[in-house]
């Protein structure tokens, strides 16, 4: 599905009643909003599986909502998303269709990928990874000394690492806690280093992730650590079967590499890594959390997909989340985009999000190469809200950037927090609420006034507050709401690249210098063709050869 013919994003008429609508709008307070409208926050409240989404602190009205719905019909996202849905090839670039969520289908479904159901396969993989995943869990899976395995370290990068690391974080509550997890994924050997060095490697097991199986670092990593793994044992190459599994979609390069592709867990080339974690790249989570917990996390992403799917456009929170980042974007200049958790358990989380977003929507041409003259994905950041607190959020709250911001809490603490420290969940959920209050409603300078602020001081303790923020609330953080979150996400980048008509499902943009390191290492190691650098990087490697003593 391609867009030819679609009218440039800004030349549509939809484009140019929000640019009206934004002026008239001016700078309209959140205050006078929420003056105007007692019922705001209810009304601005929406209810998607478990999760309750308050976007009343938005600086929009009625008639922006209404505006931006209109946007979202004349850009064809519905129709866009019926077709991922479809199977069809909407990564036009890679030729490739898009069915993250025909990861999370019900065993019974029907999704079709060139005339093949693809439903079948996933839950046959899902099937293999469970038996494995519920022998590693029992101690019946044995290293090559007859040890049962206790460590699991999982060597990928970027959507090979980011989801299973975070979401084993996320999840830890849920693990079995006589099962130790790494995650590595830096080609820097300290990465490596620090994962085993405590590590019997007869007690090891090597999950080597990676789609492709030819990404430099994982493979280095993995050849590394083969190594460490051989020697530790004293063992051949025959020891490598019992200690090293693969999660890809290359069979012939798993098998170069000397893992039995009967330890090979499947996946497709229509998952994009950054969508794969609920794949068989998710096997370490799975291990770490149960078979039974994986699928409940599955079915929380299908809530979700099903959600986006059906629900009309006026309750529909990925497109909703996605055309508030539209509108702060072009109308705004928003930058940036915050997510601050309020969940130390989530601290992986926004990381995960930023190769989520900035991946599929840091783009500059549009899906037929045109440059887009609008703004495309917002840089996404954030920690932890709490900590957050007591570092960055004075320029959120007095600082000159536009940062909309989603805030992300649970009413309860996970069930196996210790008794003493139950009592701290509302200290920090009164901050949690706080925040996103203050952002919005400010401090006016006759308020500071009121408290009989020295009046030099009154510019400086004024909040101006109008900050935008969405408000994410759960009960508590299970494995189906993790599912729920991320899909919610997922759709949400799905929503904006659609608007923007950009293609969100490739990865051009980190091509370059991968090809360029590869020029680069045999100067560093060897000296040879410096010449053919310019004139900062021939003398930034000549110092590091120099300080390595080369
Ligand atoms: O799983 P692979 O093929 O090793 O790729 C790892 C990561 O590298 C990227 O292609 C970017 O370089 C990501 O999209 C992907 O998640």
């Amino acid at each position: 599905m391609t867009s030819e013919g679609r009218t440039r994003l800004n030349r549509l008429p939809e484009w140019a009643a929000l640019g009206k609508h934004r002026e008239q709008l001016g700078d309209t307070h959140l205050r006078e909003l929420f003056a105007a409208d007692p019922e705001r926050g209810t009304r601005h409240t929406l209810r998607v599986g478990d999760l309750l989404l308050d976007h009343s602190k938005h600086l929009v009205t009625d008639e922006t909502l209404t505006l931006l719905r209109e946007l979202a019909a004349a850009t064809g996202v519905a129709e866009l998303r019926d077709a991922m849905f479809r199977g069809e090839k909407i990564n036009t670039t890679e030729d490739r269709a898009v069915l993250h969520t025909a990861l999370r289908a019900p065993r019974g479904a029907v999704i079709e990928v060139d005339g093949e159901n693809v439903v079948p396969g996933v839950h046959a993989v899902l099937d293999k990874m469970g038996a494995f995943a519920d022998k590693v869990r029992a101690g019946a899976w044995t290293g090559h000394t007859g040890k049962p395995v206790k460590n699991i370290v999982n060597i990928g990068i970027g959507g090979s690492d980011l989801g299973p690391a975070m979401a084993y974080e996320v999840l830890r509550s849920y693990t079995q806690r006589d099962l130790t997890f790494r995650f590595v994924s830096n080609v820097d050997g300290a990465d490596l280093h620090e994962a085993v060095r405590d590590l019997d490697p007869a007690e090891t097991l090597f999950i080597v992730a990676s789609k492709t199986f030819t990404t430099i670092e994982t493979i280095t990593n993995a050849t590394s650590a083969r190594d460490w793994l051989l020697t530790g044992l004293g063992a051949g190459q025959e020891a490598v079967a019992k200690h090293f599994v693969a999660l890809s979609t290359n069979a012939e390069k798993v098998e170069e590499f000397g893992i039995d592709t009967a330890n090979m867990f499947e996946f497709w080339d229509w998952v994009g890594g950054r969508y794969s974690y609920d794949s068989a790249i998710g096997l370490s989570l799975m291990i770490a959390i149960g078979p039974e917990r994986f699928r409940e996390m599955l079915d929380g992403f299908h809530l979700v997909d099903e959600h986006f799917r059906t629900a009309p456009p006026e309750e529909n929170a990925p497109l909703l989340l996605g055309l508030l980042g539209v509108w702060y974007g072009a109308f705004f200049d928003a930058q940036s985009h915050a997510v601050l958790p309020y969940s130390h358990y989530l601290s992986k989380f926004t990381a995960y999000l930023q190769q989520l977003d900035m991946e599929s929507n840091g783009k500059s041409v549009d899906r037929e190469g045109n440059r887009v003259d609008w703004q495309t994905g917002p840089v996404v950041w954030g920690t932890p809200g709490t900590n957050g607190q007591h570092a960055y959020y004075q320029l959120i709250h007095q600082g000159t950037k536009v940062i909309p911001a989603d805030f992300i809490g649970f009413a309860r603490p996970v069930d196996d927090l210790l008794p003493g420290l139950v009592a701290q969940h509302d200290l920090l959920m009164a901050n949690f609420f706080a925040q996103t209050q203050a952002l919005a409603f400010g401090k006016t300078p006759d308020e500071v006034r009121a408290e009989g602020v020295a009046e030099e001081l009154v510019p400086h303790k004024t909040f101006q507050g109008n900050h935008p923020t969405t408000t994410i609330l759960a009960e508590a953080l299970t494995p189906s709401v993790l599912g729920q979150l991320i899909a919610l996400y997922e759709h949400k980048v799905f929503v904006q690249g659609a608007i923007w008509n950009i293609d969100s499902f490739d990865q051009w943009g980190v091509e370059l210098g991968k090809v360029l390191a590869k020029k680069i290492e045999p100067v560093l190691t060897e000296g040879e063709g410096a010449e053919q650098l310019d004139s900062s990087t021939a003398g930034l490697v000549a110092a590091y050869r120099s300080l390595r003593g080369r």
